[in-house]
């Protein structure tokens, strides 16, 4: 899997650390030999060489930030307010050109010490898979929620301790024709590693329907974002469902109903993906009525390939 790289910090990954630096210096030396005839210059070649050493131990001696197997204590590097409870978090990876790299659909674990006590908590970051050197996690805060308060009170420079990733859901480009989306509050954030793995690979051409849905107009996060990517990618569609809407709202009302799914969301077949995320209940709800609408279905807790995938 490729990480994406910044011209600027081109030098600070690997191969080209070592190449680029070495062809020059190289090709240098060998055209001041030939035009000067002064073979003294080859005494360069052992800084060459000592600069070869070093390049490689740096390159290989260099650390992943996050484990499946361990905790690693990362630095918020900002932090920005999205809405009155919720905000997103940026946390720095160890280098400037590492990448998280996380599949779409999977998580990270993040670990905090509340009064003592040891408290972990799964979040799924919402940056695009190659972004260089740091990943953001979106976060709703509840006023008696005990991780999530502790990313509220966070400022710039503190650390959290992550492990990872974990998850199940496989996807490949053009697996589908399809996919239909649907989210509920802060269980939009796995939905967004999925719209963003399919818009930021120009070869992937499945048609994705988001139906969002949230207590009030308020709530609903990101919307200007998702509102633009609409303009941008003709492949994709959103419909905003709200269940206490102020009389201003122009959207759907209430809850999650089969034909909202109907209209909304692509018919089922197998050529077609639901995925859904929200709180429990409500994925109960889109679950019994896409199984009425004709949807197969396990049962069971999802596996990767799953057609009906609740994160
Ligand atoms: C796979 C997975 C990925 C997740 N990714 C994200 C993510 O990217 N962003 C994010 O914000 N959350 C995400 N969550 C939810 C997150 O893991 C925590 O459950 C959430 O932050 C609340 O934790 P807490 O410790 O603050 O609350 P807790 O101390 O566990 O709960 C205390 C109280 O908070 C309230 N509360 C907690 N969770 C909810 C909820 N979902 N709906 C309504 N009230 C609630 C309830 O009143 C509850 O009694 C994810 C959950 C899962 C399972």
């Amino acid at each position: 899997m490729a990480d994406v790289l910044v011209g600027k910090n081109i030098l600070d990954e690997p191969v080209h650390g070592i190449y680029i630096p070495t062809g020059l210096f190289l090709a240098g030396i060998s055209i001041t030999v030939y035009m000067s005839g002064e073979n003294r210059l080859l005494y360069t070649l052992p800084v060459l060489f000592s600069f070869l050493a070093y390049r490689a131990y740096a390159a290989y001696s260099r650390k992943r930030s996050i484990y499946s197997d361990r905790w690693s204590p990362l630095e918020l590097e900002d932090k920005t307010i999205v809405s009155k409870n919720t905000a997103i978090y940026r946390f720095k990876l160890n280098t400037s050109v590492e990448t998280l790299n996380l599949p779409p659909g999977y998580h990270l674990m993040a670990r905090a010490f509340i009064n003592g006590t040891e408290e972990i908590r799964p979040y799924h970051p919402i940056s695009p898979r190659y972004a260089p050197g740091y990943f953001d996690l979106m976060v709703k805060s509840y006023v008696d929620g005990k991780v999530s308060k502790f990313f509220a009170g966070l400022e710039p420079g503190k650390t959290v301790d992550f492990m990872g990733p974990v998850g199940k859901l496989n996807y490949y480009c053009n697996s589908s024709t399809a996919i239909g989306l649907v989210a509920g509050g802060s269980g939009i954030t796995p939905i967004l590693q999925v719209l963003n793995e399919i818009i930021t690979t120009p070869e992937d051409v499945t048609k994705i329907s988001l139906l969002y849905a949230n207590e009030t107009e308020n709530d609903i996060l990101l919307k200007d974002e998702l509102d633009e990517l609409v303009d941008k990618y003709p492949h994709f569609e959103v419909n905003y469902v709200v269940n206490r809407p102020s009389s201003n709202w122009k959207g759907l009302r209430g809850y999650v109903t089969k034909e909202m799914m109907q209209r909304c969301l692509p018919s089922p077949s197998v050529d077609h993906r639901l995925l859904i995320c929200g709180p429990p209940d409500m994925n109960s709800l889109v679950l019994e009525l896409a199984n009425n609408i004709g949807w197969r279905f396990s049962g069971e807790e999802s596996e990767g390939n799953d057609q009906v995938f609740v994160f």
